[in-house]
């Protein structure tokens, strides 16, 4: 039984549904380079479409500070109108008068994509007036972004409040994937975390450590943990300012008995460009002048000799800048390794985040892993017990 109002619940019909999707995807020379995150909501616009509702979508696209052209959901219309087969008309605002314009023209059964909802200040801050306007558009709310859950933004959570409330076929699929995959995961267990969103996970990381028996750090995370025990990384993406709160999550997994795991090599380059000149550097090897990219041969080989000593790997954030080759080459690795042993029974294995489903694509082995979540820091967060506001709000709604 589901704790939560789902679309079986819902009278759609004739009904102007907002449905917060997640379409935060990868983009490379202005075109979206990985459609998981469209394709995994395709389901929920097409029965609330075909149950004759008008399907409002309401996303997020970067961390913006106002509006901007480069932050424009316009950009995702061509990949999202493709994957659903339909029409999608575009608002240039996700509320006030043109959006009541466009709703009102538009037909039962009809899709609609809202320019980016933190344009606003109003959606991050949850602001009650902003939430009142988003609402004014709409009688019923679906949240389907599962991997936004982690934000009690006004668009993920405080919408759940002021109307009939019901959680999409994606947020039940995640929810019930990582259930079954995970709710009591085999040990040993062992976490990647890399990327880039380095002052937003580091602080998952301290209750993380207490949760898994082996956590790898990878990517500007890396970085960050390297500087803090005094290693130069020249010009690496590192939030330096965060060295203390890197050193108590060092500490605390000590007291936790769980290891940390940092590159002991590194491929290291001047440009942030694919096929850039570069090196093979030990990791106290970097200039001061060069960036860290992936992490290099002798750190994969550890990864993957540890890997074949766990029974759960939990992955968010690639070891590298993996759209630039060879700066794949980690993650690449590293996720072969893992779907060989998925493949061979003795793993269970879950990657997820919105670039962490690209490498896992861009390396082949999506199919072949246990579970593959569209979900980064909500996932995290999941996985650490916590209560995601935007999953909370759909259970009190
Ligand atoms: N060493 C590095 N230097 C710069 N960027 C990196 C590095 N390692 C990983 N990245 C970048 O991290 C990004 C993914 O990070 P993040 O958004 O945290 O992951 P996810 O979306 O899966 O949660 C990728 O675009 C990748 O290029
Ligand atoms: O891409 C996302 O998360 P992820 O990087 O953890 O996968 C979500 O869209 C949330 O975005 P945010 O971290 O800017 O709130």
């Amino acid at each position: 039984m589901t704790a939560f109002r789902t679309l079986d619940d819902a009278d759609l019909a004739g009904k102007r549904v907002l449905v917060r999707v997640d379409l935060n995807v990868p983009m490379e020379d202005g075109k979206v380079s990985d459609t998981t995150r469209i394709d995994r909501v395709l389901p929920t616009i097409r029965e609330i479409a075909d149950k004759g509702g008008k399907v409002i979508l309401l996303a997020h696209f970067g961390r913006p500070k106002g509006p901007d052209e480069k932050n424009s959901l316009k950009q995702v219309v061509p990949a999202l109108t493709e994957a659903l087969g339909r029409p999608v008309a575009f608002v240039a605002d996700c509320i006030g008068e043109p959006v009541a314009q466009a709703v009102a023209a538009a037909r039962n059964g009809d899709v609609l994509l809202l320019e980016n909802t933190r344009f606003h200040a109003g959606d991050e801050k949850n602001d009650a007036g902003f939430v009142r306007a988003l609402a004014a558009n709409g009688d019923i709310y679906v949240n389907d972004a599962f991997s936004a859950a982690h934000r009690a933004h006004a668009s993920t959570e405080g919408l759940a409040h002021v109307l009939p409330a019901y959680a999409g076929r994606t947020m039940q699929a995640e929810l019930e994937a990582l259930s079954a995959g995970l709710d009591n995961p085999a040990r040993p267990v062992m976490a990647i975390v890399g990327g880039a969103k380095v002052s937003t996970k580091l602080e998952l990381l301290g209750n993380l450590v207490t949760k898994v028996d082996v956590l790898v750090i990878g990517g500007g995370m890396a970085n960050t943990f390297l500087a803090a025990r005094g290693i130069d990384v020249g010009k690496s993406l590192c939030e330096h300012d965060l060295a203390e709160t890197a050193r108590e999550i060092e500490a605390k997994a000590k007291a936790a008995g769980c290891e940390i795991l940092l590159p002991v090599d590194a491929l290291v380059a001047r440009e942030f460009k694919a096929h850039p000149s570069y090196r093979v550097v030990p990791i106290d090897g970097t200039e001061a002048d060069e960036m860290i990219l992936d992490a290099g041969p002798l750190s994969i080989a550890e990864v993957v000799l540890r890997l074949d000593k766990v029974k759960t790997l939990v992955w968010n954030g690639p070891f590298g800048a993996f759209e630039l080759p060879p700066f794949d080459t980690a993650t690449v690795a590293v996720a072969k390794a893992a779907a060989k042993r998925v493949q061979a029974g003795g793993l269970v294995a879950v990657a997820g985040g919105g670039d962490t489903v690209a490498a896992m694509n861009h390396a082949g082995v999506a199919d072949e892993l246990s579970y593959v979540s569209t979900a980064g820091g909500a996932f995290l967060e999941w996985m650490e017990g916590k209560d995601l506001p935007g999953v909370e709000a759909l259970r009190k709604a």
